[in-house]
Protein backbone atom coordinates (compact mmCIF):
# COMPACT_ATOMS: atom_id res chain seq x y z
CA UNK A 1 0.00 0.00 0.00
CA UNK A 2 1.04 2.93 -0.60
CA UNK A 3 2.27 4.62 2.57
CA UNK A 4 1.64 8.24 2.27
CA UNK A 5 -2.37 6.94 1.91
CA UNK A 6 -2.32 6.17 5.46
CA UNK A 7 -3.23 7.97 8.62
CA UNK A 8 -1.01 8.07 11.85
CA UNK A 9 2.36 8.58 11.57
CA UNK A 10 4.45 5.69 9.54
CA UNK A 11 8.02 5.08 9.00
CA UNK A 12 9.58 3.55 6.18
CA UNK A 13 13.01 2.13 6.67
CA UNK A 14 14.63 5.01 8.60
CA UNK A 15 17.79 4.93 8.83
CA UNK A 16 19.83 7.38 11.11
CA UNK A 17 23.99 7.91 11.17
CA UNK A 18 26.11 10.87 13.21
CA UNK A 19 29.27 11.15 10.83
CA UNK A 20 29.80 7.58 10.60
CA UNK A 21 28.31 5.81 13.30
CA UNK A 22 25.04 4.55 12.32
CA UNK A 23 22.77 4.68 15.16
CA UNK A 24 19.34 4.23 13.55
CA UNK A 25 19.09 1.15 11.52
CA UNK A 26 16.63 0.83 9.16
CA UNK A 27 13.00 1.50 11.37
CA UNK A 28 9.93 0.59 10.03
CA UNK A 29 6.73 1.75 11.94
CA UNK A 30 3.22 2.41 11.90
CA UNK A 31 1.61 4.59 14.01
CA UNK A 32 -2.40 4.67 14.29
CA UNK A 33 -3.96 7.94 14.45
CA UNK A 34 -5.44 9.07 17.68
CA UNK A 35 -2.95 6.29 19.48
CA UNK A 36 -0.72 6.56 22.43
CA UNK A 37 2.52 5.26 21.35
CA UNK A 38 5.79 5.04 23.59
CA UNK A 39 9.39 4.38 22.52
CA UNK A 40 10.87 2.59 25.43
CA UNK A 41 14.82 1.04 25.52
CA UNK A 42 17.87 1.67 27.18
CA UNK A 43 19.78 4.93 27.43
CA UNK A 44 21.97 5.59 23.92
CA UNK A 45 19.14 2.86 22.12
CA UNK A 46 18.06 6.33 19.92
CA UNK A 47 14.52 7.24 21.15
CA UNK A 48 15.17 10.50 21.11
CA UNK A 49 16.81 10.48 18.04
CA UNK A 50 13.59 8.58 16.40
CA UNK A 51 11.42 11.52 18.39
CA UNK A 52 13.49 14.28 16.81
CA UNK A 53 13.37 12.98 13.58
CA UNK A 54 9.89 12.95 13.47
CA UNK A 55 9.59 16.23 14.84
CA UNK A 56 12.17 17.57 12.08
CA UNK A 57 14.72 18.56 14.42
CA UNK A 58 17.20 16.31 13.58
CA UNK A 59 17.55 15.06 9.12
CA UNK A 60 16.99 11.55 8.37
CA UNK A 61 20.08 10.31 6.45
CA UNK A 62 17.83 7.37 4.85
CA UNK A 63 14.00 6.53 4.39
CA UNK A 64 10.43 8.60 4.91
CA UNK A 65 8.85 10.03 7.45
CA UNK A 66 4.45 10.34 6.16
CA UNK A 67 2.06 12.06 8.67
CA UNK A 68 -1.45 11.70 8.15
CA UNK A 69 -0.51 10.69 4.53
CA UNK A 70 1.40 13.47 3.94
CA UNK A 71 5.76 13.05 3.17
CA UNK A 72 6.89 15.00 5.70
CA UNK A 73 10.66 13.74 5.84
CA UNK A 74 12.23 17.31 4.05
CA UNK A 75 9.22 19.47 5.64
CA UNK A 76 10.75 22.41 8.04
CA UNK A 77 9.30 21.36 11.82
CA UNK A 78 6.63 23.89 11.85
CA UNK A 79 5.39 22.40 9.13
CA UNK A 80 4.74 18.94 10.12
CA UNK A 81 1.28 19.08 12.11
CA UNK A 82 3.69 18.49 15.21
CA UNK A 83 4.18 20.17 19.06
CA UNK A 84 6.91 19.12 21.09
CA UNK A 85 7.40 19.15 24.97
CA UNK A 86 10.50 18.46 25.97
CA UNK A 87 11.85 17.60 29.18
CA UNK A 88 13.19 20.92 30.12
CA UNK A 89 10.03 22.81 29.66
CA UNK A 90 11.55 25.70 27.16
CA UNK A 91 9.74 28.05 28.83
CA UNK A 92 10.15 31.90 28.27
CA UNK A 93 11.52 32.94 31.84
CA UNK A 94 10.76 37.15 31.17
CA UNK A 95 7.35 35.84 29.79
CA UNK A 96 4.44 35.86 31.31
CA UNK A 97 2.44 32.01 31.17
CA UNK A 98 -0.28 33.88 29.05
CA UNK A 99 2.46 34.78 26.80
CA UNK A 100 4.36 32.27 26.94
CA UNK A 101 1.54 29.52 25.80
CA UNK A 102 0.74 32.63 23.20
CA UNK A 103 4.25 32.88 21.73
CA UNK A 104 4.08 30.38 19.01
CA UNK A 105 0.73 31.66 17.71
CA UNK A 106 1.56 35.51 17.85
CA UNK A 107 4.63 34.09 15.97
CA UNK A 108 2.52 32.35 13.31
CA UNK A 109 0.52 35.94 12.89
CA UNK A 110 -3.02 34.43 14.69
CA UNK A 111 -5.25 36.56 15.18
CA UNK A 112 -5.40 37.91 18.68
CA UNK A 113 -9.03 36.97 19.84
CA UNK A 114 -8.26 33.31 18.04
CA UNK A 115 -5.04 33.31 20.08
CA UNK A 116 -7.33 33.85 23.31
CA UNK A 117 -9.57 31.61 23.09
CA UNK A 118 -6.83 29.10 22.37
CA UNK A 119 -4.87 30.16 25.58
CA UNK A 120 -8.01 29.90 27.50
CA UNK A 121 -9.15 26.69 26.46
CA UNK A 122 -5.46 24.83 27.01
CA UNK A 123 -5.22 26.74 30.49
CA UNK A 124 -8.60 25.51 30.98
CA UNK A 125 -8.02 22.06 30.44
CA UNK A 126 -4.52 22.08 32.09
CA UNK A 127 -6.14 23.63 35.19
CA UNK A 128 -3.88 26.32 35.03
CA UNK A 129 -6.50 29.30 34.69
CA UNK A 130 -4.93 31.03 37.56
CA UNK A 131 -1.43 30.75 36.76
CA UNK A 132 -1.94 32.78 33.53
CA UNK A 133 -0.08 36.05 34.66
CA UNK A 134 2.61 34.59 36.53
CA UNK A 135 6.31 33.93 35.17
CA UNK A 136 7.57 30.30 34.92
CA UNK A 137 10.08 31.48 38.10
CA UNK A 138 7.07 31.68 40.59
CA UNK A 139 5.79 28.23 39.26
CA UNK A 140 6.46 24.94 40.67
CA UNK A 141 8.10 22.02 38.30
CA UNK A 142 4.60 20.58 37.88
CA UNK A 143 3.14 23.53 36.85
CA UNK A 144 6.27 24.51 33.99
CA UNK A 145 5.59 21.55 32.65
CA UNK A 146 1.75 21.66 32.25
CA UNK A 147 2.46 25.59 30.88
CA UNK A 148 5.24 23.47 28.37
CA UNK A 149 1.90 21.22 27.59
CA UNK A 150 -0.62 23.96 27.26
CA UNK A 151 2.15 26.06 24.50
CA UNK A 152 1.92 22.33 22.56
CA UNK A 153 -1.90 22.06 22.75
CA UNK A 154 -2.37 25.56 21.71
CA UNK A 155 -1.03 24.68 18.57
CA UNK A 156 -3.82 21.72 17.93
CA UNK A 157 -1.04 19.82 16.32
CA UNK A 158 -2.32 16.31 14.55
CA UNK A 159 0.57 14.42 16.75
CA UNK A 160 2.04 15.23 19.89
CA UNK A 161 5.71 14.48 20.79
CA UNK A 162 7.30 14.11 24.51
CA UNK A 163 10.66 13.36 25.04
CA UNK A 164 10.73 12.20 28.78
CA UNK A 165 8.84 15.46 29.71
CA UNK A 166 8.69 13.95 33.84
CA UNK A 167 11.81 13.54 34.23
CA UNK A 168 12.96 16.45 35.83
CA UNK A 169 9.75 16.26 38.43
CA UNK A 170 9.77 14.26 41.97
CA UNK A 171 8.46 10.67 41.95
CA UNK A 172 5.02 11.39 43.21
CA UNK A 173 4.49 14.60 40.89
CA UNK A 174 5.66 12.14 38.28
CA UNK A 175 2.83 9.97 39.24
CA UNK A 176 -0.14 12.44 39.09
CA UNK A 177 1.63 14.12 35.52
CA UNK A 178 1.01 10.77 34.42
CA UNK A 179 -2.41 10.70 34.87
CA UNK A 180 -3.01 14.16 33.47
CA UNK A 181 -1.17 13.24 30.49
CA UNK A 182 -3.38 10.06 30.11
CA UNK A 183 -6.74 12.25 30.73
CA UNK A 184 -5.12 14.80 28.03
CA UNK A 185 -4.99 11.58 25.30
CA UNK A 186 -8.39 10.95 26.69
CA UNK A 187 -10.06 14.44 26.16
CA UNK A 188 -7.86 15.49 23.00
CA UNK A 189 -7.76 12.00 21.03
CA UNK A 190 -4.60 12.94 19.14
CA UNK A 191 -1.96 10.75 18.10
CA UNK A 192 1.07 10.82 20.79
CA UNK A 193 4.61 9.55 20.43
CA UNK A 194 5.99 9.32 24.29
CA UNK A 195 9.55 8.74 25.12
CA UNK A 196 10.88 7.49 28.53
CA UNK A 197 13.61 5.32 29.98
CA UNK A 198 10.88 4.17 32.56
CA UNK A 199 9.01 1.55 31.68
CA UNK A 200 6.44 1.95 34.30
CA UNK A 201 5.49 4.99 31.97
CA UNK A 202 5.40 3.14 29.32
CA UNK A 203 2.80 0.52 30.62
CA UNK A 204 0.41 3.20 32.10
CA UNK A 205 0.22 5.39 29.11
CA UNK A 206 0.67 3.61 26.23
CA UNK A 207 -1.71 1.62 24.10
CA UNK A 208 1.31 0.31 22.02
CA UNK A 209 4.70 0.22 23.36
CA UNK A 210 7.77 0.12 20.99
CA UNK A 211 10.90 -1.56 22.35
CA UNK A 212 14.15 -0.44 20.81
CA UNK A 213 17.62 -1.63 21.60
CA UNK A 214 20.90 -0.52 19.34
CA UNK A 215 18.66 1.89 17.05
CA UNK A 216 16.39 -1.69 16.23
CA UNK A 217 12.74 -2.61 17.10
CA UNK A 218 13.11 -5.31 19.27
CA UNK A 219 9.34 -5.37 19.71
CA UNK A 220 5.73 -3.27 18.87
CA UNK A 221 2.97 -4.20 20.41
CA UNK A 222 0.76 -3.32 23.64
CA UNK A 223 1.62 -3.24 27.12
CA UNK A 224 0.12 -6.59 28.26
CA UNK A 225 1.13 -8.21 24.39
CA UNK A 226 5.13 -6.86 25.83
CA UNK A 227 4.67 -7.92 29.16
CA UNK A 228 3.26 -11.73 28.57
CA UNK A 229 4.44 -12.30 25.09
CA UNK A 230 7.78 -10.68 24.92
CA UNK A 231 9.70 -12.42 21.97
CA UNK A 232 13.25 -12.71 23.62
CA UNK A 233 15.15 -12.27 26.51
CA UNK A 234 15.69 -8.63 26.04
CA UNK A 235 12.21 -7.75 25.83
CA UNK A 236 11.53 -10.10 28.54
CA UNK A 237 14.05 -8.35 31.03
CA UNK A 238 12.93 -4.73 30.31
CA UNK A 239 9.99 -4.75 30.45
CA UNK A 240 8.31 -5.67 34.52
CA UNK A 241 9.76 -4.49 37.78
CA UNK A 242 11.21 -6.87 39.09
CA UNK A 243 12.21 -8.00 35.52
CA UNK A 244 11.21 -11.76 34.16
CA UNK A 245 13.58 -14.18 36.27
CA UNK A 246 15.87 -15.66 32.86
CA UNK A 247 17.45 -18.70 34.13
CA UNK A 248 19.73 -21.16 32.85
CA UNK A 249 18.19 -24.71 32.27
CA UNK A 250 18.49 -27.56 30.17
CA UNK A 251 15.42 -29.36 27.94
CA UNK A 252 15.66 -33.33 29.22
CA UNK A 253 12.60 -33.93 26.64
CA UNK A 254 9.24 -36.06 27.50
CA UNK A 255 7.99 -31.99 28.08
CA UNK A 256 10.56 -31.16 30.83
CA UNK A 257 13.47 -29.87 31.36
CA UNK A 258 15.78 -29.32 34.09
CA UNK A 259 16.53 -26.69 36.45
CA UNK A 260 18.68 -26.53 39.13
CA UNK A 261 19.30 -30.13 38.83
CA UNK A 262 14.88 -30.37 39.63
CA UNK A 263 12.83 -31.80 36.51
CA UNK A 264 9.44 -29.62 35.60
CA UNK A 265 7.18 -30.33 33.65
CA UNK A 266 6.88 -27.78 30.61
CA UNK A 267 4.74 -29.04 27.72
CA UNK A 268 6.36 -27.51 25.25
CA UNK A 269 4.86 -26.29 21.25
CA UNK A 270 5.63 -27.45 17.67
CA UNK A 271 9.01 -25.64 17.94
CA UNK A 272 11.06 -28.18 21.07
CA UNK A 273 14.32 -27.54 21.03
CA UNK A 274 16.39 -30.55 20.80
CA UNK A 275 16.96 -32.91 23.83
CA UNK A 276 19.91 -31.48 25.66
CA UNK A 277 19.89 -28.13 25.07
CA UNK A 278 20.59 -25.26 26.41
CA UNK A 279 17.53 -23.36 27.19
CA UNK A 280 16.44 -20.16 28.86
CA UNK A 281 13.16 -20.80 31.35
CA UNK A 282 11.56 -17.20 31.99
CA UNK A 283 9.21 -16.96 35.05
CA UNK A 284 7.89 -13.97 36.12
CA UNK A 285 7.90 -12.90 39.96
CA UNK A 286 4.52 -12.93 40.85
CA UNK A 287 3.71 -16.26 38.90
CA UNK A 288 6.15 -18.43 41.48
CA UNK A 289 4.02 -19.73 44.10
CA UNK A 290 6.41 -19.98 47.45
CA UNK A 291 5.64 -23.00 49.89
CA UNK A 292 7.02 -25.02 51.72
CA UNK A 293 10.30 -26.72 50.59
CA UNK A 294 9.15 -30.48 49.16
CA UNK A 295 9.59 -33.19 46.74
CA UNK A 296 7.19 -31.21 44.08
CA UNK A 297 9.03 -27.54 44.36
CA UNK A 298 12.58 -26.14 43.16
CA UNK A 299 14.31 -25.25 46.40
CA UNK A 300 15.62 -22.17 46.78
CA UNK A 301 17.23 -20.03 50.10
CA UNK A 302 15.92 -16.06 50.95
CA UNK A 303 19.00 -14.17 50.82
CA UNK A 304 16.94 -11.46 51.31
CA UNK A 305 13.40 -10.82 52.33
CA UNK A 306 12.02 -6.86 51.27
CA UNK A 307 8.76 -6.31 53.19
CA UNK A 308 6.76 -3.62 51.54
CA UNK A 309 3.59 -4.22 53.26
CA UNK A 310 1.23 -5.71 50.85
CA UNK A 311 3.71 -7.71 49.13
CA UNK A 312 7.35 -9.09 49.88
CA UNK A 313 9.72 -9.70 47.42
CA UNK A 314 12.28 -12.49 47.98
CA UNK A 315 15.22 -12.47 46.86
CA UNK A 316 16.50 -16.16 46.11
CA UNK A 317 19.21 -18.42 45.37
CA UNK A 318 18.61 -21.56 44.00
CA UNK A 319 20.79 -24.36 44.63
CA UNK A 320 23.22 -24.03 41.63
CA UNK A 321 23.86 -20.42 42.52
CA UNK A 322 21.01 -18.82 40.17
CA UNK A 323 19.36 -15.98 41.40
CA UNK A 324 16.33 -15.21 41.55
CA UNK A 325 13.16 -12.90 42.54
CA UNK A 326 9.64 -14.75 43.84
CA UNK A 327 6.55 -12.25 44.56
CA UNK A 328 5.60 -13.06 48.39
CA UNK A 329 1.21 -12.17 48.78
CA UNK A 330 0.22 -14.72 51.21
CA UNK A 331 0.88 -15.49 54.56
CA UNK A 332 3.05 -14.47 57.16
CA UNK A 333 5.94 -12.79 56.14
CA UNK A 334 9.45 -15.09 55.11
CA UNK A 335 12.15 -14.43 56.97
CA UNK A 336 15.61 -13.53 54.88
CA UNK A 337 17.70 -17.17 55.53
CA UNK A 338 14.23 -18.88 55.00
CA UNK A 339 14.44 -22.37 52.91
CA UNK A 340 11.33 -22.35 50.83
CA UNK A 341 9.88 -24.24 47.82
CA UNK A 342 8.70 -23.07 44.37
CA UNK A 343 6.36 -23.70 41.85
CA UNK A 344 4.69 -22.34 38.65
CA UNK A 345 1.64 -23.33 36.21
CA UNK A 346 3.28 -24.34 32.88
CA UNK A 347 1.15 -21.57 31.49
CA UNK A 348 3.40 -18.96 33.00
CA UNK A 349 6.86 -20.94 31.39
CA UNK A 350 8.42 -18.86 28.93
CA UNK A 351 11.53 -20.66 27.24
CA UNK A 352 13.97 -19.15 24.97
CA UNK A 353 16.48 -20.90 22.76
CA UNK A 354 20.28 -20.15 23.24
CA UNK A 355 19.78 -17.13 20.96
CA UNK A 356 17.53 -14.95 23.25
CA UNK A 357 14.48 -16.20 20.97
CA UNK A 358 11.36 -16.72 22.60
CA UNK A 359 10.37 -20.54 21.69
CA UNK A 360 7.46 -21.24 24.16
N1 LIG B 1 24.44 14.87 17.76
C1 LIG B 1 24.97 13.64 17.92
N2 LIG B 1 26.20 13.34 17.45
C2 LIG B 1 26.72 12.11 17.57
N3 LIG B 1 26.10 11.08 18.17
C3 LIG B 1 24.87 11.31 18.69
C4 LIG B 1 24.25 12.59 18.59
N4 LIG B 1 23.02 12.50 19.18
C5 LIG B 1 22.91 11.24 19.63
N5 LIG B 1 24.00 10.51 19.32
C6 LIG B 1 24.24 9.10 19.63
O1 LIG B 1 23.15 8.36 19.10
C7 LIG B 1 22.77 7.30 19.96
C8 LIG B 1 21.30 7.43 20.32
O2 LIG B 1 21.13 8.59 21.13
P1 LIG B 1 19.70 9.02 21.72
O3 LIG B 1 19.86 10.30 22.44
O4 LIG B 1 18.70 8.97 20.62
O5 LIG B 1 19.44 7.83 22.73
P2 LIG B 1 18.27 7.69 23.80
O6 LIG B 1 17.74 6.31 23.63
O7 LIG B 1 17.30 8.81 23.69
O8 LIG B 1 19.10 7.78 25.14
P3 LIG B 1 18.74 8.48 26.57
O9 LIG B 1 17.68 7.63 27.20
O10 LIG B 1 20.03 8.37 27.30
O11 LIG B 1 18.31 9.86 26.29
C9 LIG B 1 23.69 7.39 21.16
O12 LIG B 1 24.72 6.46 20.99
C10 LIG B 1 24.22 8.80 21.12
O13 LIG B 1 25.51 8.87 21.66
Amino acid sequence: MNKTAQTGVVLTDIRKSFGNVDVIHGINLTIAEGSFVVFVGPSGCGKSTLLRMIAGLEDVTDGEIAINGRDVTDLDPSERGIAMVFQSYALYPHMSVRDNLAFGLKMARTKANEIETRVNSAASILKIDHLLDRRPGQLSGGQRQRVAIGRAIVRQPDVFLFDEPLSNLDAELRVSMRIEIARLHRELGNTMIYVTHDQTEAMTLADNIVVLRNGRVEQQGSPREVYEDPNNTFVAGFIGSPRMNLLDATWTGQDHIDLAGRKIRSPLAAQSPQEGEKITFGIRPENLAVTQEGNETIPATVDFAEYLGGTQYLYCQLDDGQPLVAEYRSGPPIETGSRIGLSCAATHHRIFDTTGTRVR
